[in-house]
């Protein structure tokens, strides 16, 4: 059996290096929109995969990161990073440039390392992520599979969220631990 939730974040990138002219020379925002898909070998006490209700902790904190932030790639020049900086207090810094691939993949990999270090207490099963899609307009979107998740080399311990960022998240230090896992 197969659930999904929905989460959506407006976030700002440029995607350096690809073939839009647009999309890699200039900053610009998207209404993003994220579906997750969980699976699990078994129902709860409630008869579910997972209640949506336990996805609006940490997984939603994660995706949320993004919302009214700018994802900024590590291999910008260091004037281009100091500009957000210090001029932008939600920022995200990535090893990987932010295109849809990427934030799909990166999100996988986030709630895969939340779901092998949560606990669960309502009979759930072995509770995982399949894949996640994300909507970057309504025309385009990018899924990551597990089959995925060693692509490329993404380490979500390489990405840094800003403090103001951080300070926003709830249950910030149960989050701040789980990433530290
Ligand atoms: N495979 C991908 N292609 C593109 C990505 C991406 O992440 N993965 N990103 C972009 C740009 O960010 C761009 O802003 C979105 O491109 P596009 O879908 O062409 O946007 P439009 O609104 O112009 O598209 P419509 O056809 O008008 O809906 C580019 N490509």
């Amino acid at each position: 059996m197969i659930i999904r939730k929905k989460f959506k974040f407006e976030g700002a990138h440029i995607v350096r290096n690809c073939s839009t002219k647009r999309c890699k020379t200039s900053i610009h925002g998207h209404s993003y929109e994220v579906e997750v898909f969980f699976t699990s070998n078994k129902l709860d006490n409630g008869y579910m995969v997972l209640d949506f209700g336990l996805t609006k902790k940490h997984i939603k904190n994660i995706i949320d990161s993004f919302d009214h932030a700018y994802s900024l790639w590590s291999q910008e020049t260091d004037e281009f990073k100091n500009f957000f900086k210090t001029n932008s207090l939600r920022w995200i810094e990535m090893p990987v440039s932010p295109s849809a691939e990427i934030y799909s993949l990166m999100f996988l990999k986030f709630i895969d390392h939340i779901l092998k270090n949560t606990s669960f207490f309502n009979g759930e099963g072995d509770v995982k992520v399949s894949s996640v899609r994300v909507h970057e307009t309504k025309t385009g979107y990018a899924e990551a599979f597990r089959d995925d998740m060693d692509s490329i080399e993404l380490d979500i311990k390489k990405v840094v969220f800003s403090d103001e960022v951080v300070n926003e998240w709830k249950n910030k230090n149960e989050l701040l631990k789980i990433l530290s896992m």
